[in-house]
């Protein structure tokens, strides 16, 4: 695969993407024709309405919607192409996928609350490791999960307890090590500070700034939460049913708003609101 250094991370080419009927559920197009890239070392903010396509998008680039089984609806690539790493997407063979996976991390949405209940903080954040290699020294899997904890800010006090002994914050950081712990060039984070407590949001984003900084991955952060964006991404794409319908620095889209879902965000960040999430401007502004 080829790094970061020889071009843009991510491009994504006129991409579309479709779920293939089902029984009685029609094929349903979730992306039509996105173009946009990511440059290395960039953080780019996605924002949209519900259902607009953001977690369709965050799955296919982490490359799990690409590994879904047909029965847990399956997105397809139906035009155009996602360029990950100089790995084209379209087609790319099943074979393939862990490699890709590996230099790839994915927070996904909900991750705090879905770690799994009967294994520990260190048993969670090394599983991506023994997954790959399940003879990996003893030692060096322990420095190294206690390097990423105390990287996302953790006491090493935390290494041994359970999920639900943490705070939904901590879980969250506990997440965010698990996805980082292969050190990968890309970071696709969905909804990285929902349902975390308001008091401790601004901590989880700042802390993936600095994680960014730190380690110069690139990466796509969705979020309806204005100040997580501020401090972690300088452009922002918003999508609307499936369509790119701004992209800029978050002034420029807020300043000068084209299209009516994005006029609608403008509008309701003016009247105070910092999360978009309070806001019902559903699908069809
Ligand atoms: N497995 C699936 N099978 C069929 N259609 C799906 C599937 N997953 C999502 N969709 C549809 O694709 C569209 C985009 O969904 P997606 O979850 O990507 O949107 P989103 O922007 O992440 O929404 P939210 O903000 O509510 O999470 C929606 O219309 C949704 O109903």
């Amino acid at each position: 695969m080829r790094g970061a250094a020889h071009g843009y991370p991510i491009v994504l080419d006129d991409l579309s993407v479709e779920y293939p009927a089902r029984g009685p559920s029609p094929a349903h197009v979730a992306l039509h024709g996105l173009s946009f890239s990511v440059a290395p070392g960039e953080v780019l903010g996605l924002l949209g309405s519900a259902g607009s396509g953001k977690s369709t998008l965050a799955r296919l680039l982490a490359g799990v919607a690409l590994d879904a089984r047909a029965s847990e609806g399956r997105p397809l690539i139906t035009g155009g192409d996602a360029t990950v790493l100089g790995q084209s997407l379209r087609g790319i063979p099943k074979r393939k996928l862990p490699e890709y996976q590996f230099h790839v991390g994915y927070l996904p949405q909900d991750a705090a609350s879905t770690l799994p209940a009967d294994r520990t903080v260190a048993e969670i954040i090394g599983e991506p490791i023994l997954e790959r290699d399940h003879r990996y020294n003893a030692r060096a899997l322990a420095t190294r999960v206690a390097t990423m904890l105390d990287g996302v800010r953790l006491p090493l006090g935390k290494l041994e307890m359970y999920p639900y002994e943490l705070s939904g914050g901590q879980r969250q950081r506990v997440a965010l090590a698990r996805a980082l712990v292969l050190g990968p060039s890309v970071l696709i984070a969905d909804e990285p500070t929902a349902g975390i407590d308001l008091t401790v949001r601004d901590v989880v984003a700042q802390l993936i700034g600095e994680l960014q900084r730190e380690h110069t991955f690139s990466a796509v952060i969705i979020s309806h939460d204005l100040p997580v964006l501020r401090s972690t991404a300088k452009r922002v794409a918003v999508l609307d049913r499936g369509r790119l319908v701004a992209i800029g620095t978050i002034d420029e889209v807020l300043d000068d708003p084209q299209h009516p879902y994005v006029k609608a965000l403008a509008g309701a960040l003016d009247a105070g609101h910092a999360v978009i999430d309070d806001l019902d401007l559903g699908p069809s502004v």
